[in-house]
């Protein structure tokens, strides 16, 4: 049996203090403080055992958080706090901050790996590459550390988004978390029933009502969106299918909306056969989807550590929470930023079909910049050259 690492921190404190974790969407809001435990880490495919593990020794009350990375075969970071509060504590005022930022890649860098990807795509093969995901990263220097608690009540302002903010294993410099506001939904499991709610397919918000209902109906209308799109939902209802005696998508694709984007979504809705499997294992075989990688998955994930120029660490991966009965919510980790005292690396990715236009990809790009650019208070235009 897997062993538990204990550690009372000296931060093993209160509500009320920043918090170890924390995931906040409307109406929703767990806290964890202080770390009662590690979850001894592994890979997606453990992951499962080792949650079984962990809850025969700690009990059906406990609780475990955090996040899977988005290479399967990497390491995920799970933790059990020692104390769950329900409700956010008043938060600290936002002091503004100057910030310098660097690209990594920048647009036309991006639209370029786009162009390969494409070129791929269209050559003839053995396996052929039906979708793939790229995503590129913007890094943000503050001149003084950015303060999580008075961010978190800001990544949490859009009530379509889960924020979230998780600790993530020592990396030698200064403590490092994954904070953002994802509005993805990869699993959530209550007893027996089962919610997935796939994302793909993106337009920008618009300032003024009329544009901003023209781009919607654009998305709607959009083929190369759709098919984007349909890869994901099929991926899920197929990987799910085999737990479930019952799973449906009742009312089919639909527009979902963020403050600065617009998605087709699918609502994705079940009963399992077995309540006894857990959230965490459902997460972890579903991903990573073909929403951050690609289809045939692990093509897409081999090419995706070749062209990108950046290692995508817990970005695209899922963050989350399972408790000793297996419930739980599972959400992919978009819209999100790795910080670690003054630095923030913002990620963004978008879906690559064949006749997706490299350079829409890359303004699309850091249009998913923008709920991070505005809970740090980072004013950034990207034009094209
Ligand atoms: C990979 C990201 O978004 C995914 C989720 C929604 C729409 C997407 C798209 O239209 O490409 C992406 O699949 C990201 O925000 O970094």
């Amino acid at each position: 049996m897997a062993t538990m690492t204990k550690h009372l921190p000296a931060s093993a404190t209160v509500a009320g203090a920043t918090p170890l974790l924390a995931f906040v969407s409307a109406g929703n809001v767990l806290l964890g403080h202080g770390q009662l435990a590690t979850l001894p880490r592994g890979p997606a495919a453990t992951l499962g055992a080792r949650v079984g593990d962990f809850f025969r020794a700690a009990g059906p009350e406990a609780v475990l958080a955090g996040a899977l990375p988005f290479a399967r075969e990497a390491a995920d970071y799970l933790v059990q706090p020692l104390q769950i509060s329900r409700a956010l504590p008043a938060a600290p005022a936002w002091a503004p901050l100057r910030w310098s930022l660097r690209h990594e890649p920048d647009a036309a860098g991006y639209a370029a790996t786009v162009q390969r990807a494409l070129d791929l795509m269209a050559r003839p093969g053995a396996e052929p590459l039906t979708k793939i995901v790229l995503s590129r990263s913007l890094i943000a220097r503050a001149e003084r550390p950015i303060d999580l608690g008075a961010l978190l009540p800001r990544l949490a302002a859009d009530p379509a988004v889960t924020a979230f903010i998780v600790p993530l294993p020592d990396a030698g410099g200064a403590p490092r978390v994954l904070a953002g506001a994802t509005p993805e939904l990869l699993l959530a499991k209550q007893g027996r029933q089962i919610r997935s709610h796939p994302l793909a397919g993106s337009a920008r918000r618009q300032a003024d009502a009329t544009a901003d209902a023209s781009a919607a109906a654009a998305l709607a209308r959009s083929d190369k969106d759709r098919r984007e799109h349909v890869i994901v939902a099929d991926f899920i209802l197929d990987t799910l299918a085999p737990f479930c005696r019952r799973l449906s998508a009742p009312e089919g694709t639909t527009l979902f909306k963020t403050r600065s984007m617009w998605h087709l979504g699918t609502a994705i809705e079940g009963e399992l056969k077995d309540e006894g499997i857990s959230s965490a294992e459902l997460a972890a075989l579903l991903h990573p989807t073909p929403a951050v990688c690609g289809l045939p998955r692990e093509r897409a994930a081999r090419l995706i550590g070749e062209i990108e120029p950046h290692d995508r660490g817990f970005y695209a991966g899922a963050v989350g929470w399972c408790d000793g009965r297996g419930d739980g919510a599972w959400h992919v980790s978009i819209r999100c930023a790795e910080i670690a005292g003054e630095q923030a690396r913002l990620y963004a990715g978008a879906g690559i079909v064949p006749g997706s236009d490299p350079w829409a990809e890359a303004a699309e790009t850091g249009a998913k910049y923008a709920a991070l650019l505005a809970a740090l208070g980072i004013e950034m235009e990207e034009k094209r050259p």
